[in-house]
């Protein structure tokens, strides 16, 4: 599978599929059938949407002819199933712009600067773009990217710093341990976990290995509200808490990791266009296509009568409109056709044999 970063120039696609979640990734499966390339977008690190962010852990029971899974082995399964149509991800990025190109197609555009001259777009995008919750004091934001990260990339260094991570959950609890065990190199110098209450929500084990780190000292507590930050020569010098007891007190640092988990953004859609009824895409529930023709909506962002926000709706959405779109672009009808039988999809997912 392929992965891009960004793009000055327009990359020229046959689909573009915004929302790499359980829908998208069988979108790509679908089109592959008709002989469409794909390029997927997805403001998360990794492909899954809510099957991966909300319960990768936690069993399904109503996959068709998969009698349990967990939403993560879904998500594999349908990763795995898309791999010879080799789609090309554009992942932790946000589709802000699609418009209708003069000559036809669509420009996609993320903020991320990447730019794909697409045939068809394919909107899969759930329950919105899962963004970073952010932190919100007066002055913090212009440090974003710089001494403010809301993910740990592999350009962010934390040797030697004084790191605070902020939030009483699972991602900021998994945070402070990182940097409190990473190799001796590229541990931080100080080590802060920052919540609001002395009691933080993370599974049994992590809630161990923080308690032990804490005892030896290479995770620090501080307890208080975030209410303020301190600037010093354009720098961000500390994060000003008032404790519980009412009293202030300077947090100091020189990176702040605000890991308060991640929020479903509709944001940009709303802004392309396209018909809307209570914050869904309209779609036609023959062919999935929205009301701009060449755009079509699969998964939980639509509403059609009788629509049902569950995986096997989707699949089914997804089918059609790769159908649609196909007969859109070809200007003809299409016959169906049968994995079990056709030599030319069994020739198009590489597993065609003489006598199949
Ligand atoms: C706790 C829970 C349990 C569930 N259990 C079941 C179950 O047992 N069976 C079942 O059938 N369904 C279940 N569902 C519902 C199921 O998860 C959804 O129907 C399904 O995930 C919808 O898939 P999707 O691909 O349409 O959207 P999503 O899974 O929401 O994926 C959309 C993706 O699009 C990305 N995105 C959105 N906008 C943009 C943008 N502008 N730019 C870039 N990326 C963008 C998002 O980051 C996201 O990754 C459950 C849901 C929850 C919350």
């Amino acid at each position: 599978m392929n992965t891009a970063t960004s793009h000055l120039a327009p990359t020229a696609a046959d689909a573009v599929v915004i929302g790499a979640g359980p829908v998208g990734l069988f979108q790509v499966f679908q089109l592959g059938l008709h002989g469409l390339r794909a390029h997927v977008i997805d403001a998360l690190h990794h492909p899954g949407g809510q099957c991966a962010e909300l319960y990768g852990d936690k069993p399904i029971y109503d996959i068709p002819a998969i009698q349990v899974c967990t939403g993560n082995e879904l998500v594999q399964r349908l990763y795995a199933q898309i791999e010879p149509f080799a789609p090309t991800f554009h992942l932790d990025q946000q589709v802000n712009t699609v418009q209708a190109q003069p000559g036809g197609g669509f420009l996609v555009g993320t903020a991320q600067g990447t730019q794909l001259l697409a045939r068809t777009v394919f909107i899969a995008a759930g329950v919105g773009a899962f963004m970073p919750r952010a932190l919100k004091l007066p002055g913090l934001e212009a440090y974003e990217g710089g001494q403010l990260r809301y993910r740990v990339d592999e350009g962010t260094s934390l040797a030697g710093q004084r790191v605070v991570v902020h939030g009483g959950d699972e991602p900021a609890v998994q945070q402070a341990i990182a940097c409190a065990t990473a190799p001796e190199a590229q541990r931080p110098a100080r080590t802060t976990l920052q919540h609001r209450r002395d009691v933080f929500d993370a599974p049994p084990a992590l809630l161990e290995q923080l308690q032990t780190l804490r005892a030896a000292g290479r995770i620090e507590v501080a307890i208080g509200v975030a209410s303020g930050i301190v600037e010093e020569q354009g720098r961000l010098t500390a994060l000003e808490l008032t404790t519980p007891e009412g009293q202030p007190l300077r947090l100091p640092l020189d990176l702040l990791l605000v890991r308060l988990g991640l929020v479903p953004r509709l944001g940009p859609i709303t802004e392309w266009g396209l018909q809307l009824e209570r914050k869904q895409l309209v779609v036609d529930p023959a062919t999935f296509a929205t009301s701009t023709p060449g755009i079509h909506a699969v998964g939980d962002a639509i509403t059609y009568p009788g629509k049902r926000k569950l995986i096997l709706s989707g699949f089914h959405e997804a089918t059609l409109a790769a159908f649609a779109a196909a007969e859109w672009l070809a200007g003809h009808k299409l016959p169906l056709e049968y994995t079990t039988s056709s030599e030319r999809l069994q020739g198009l997912l590489g597993v065609w044999k003489p006598g199949n």
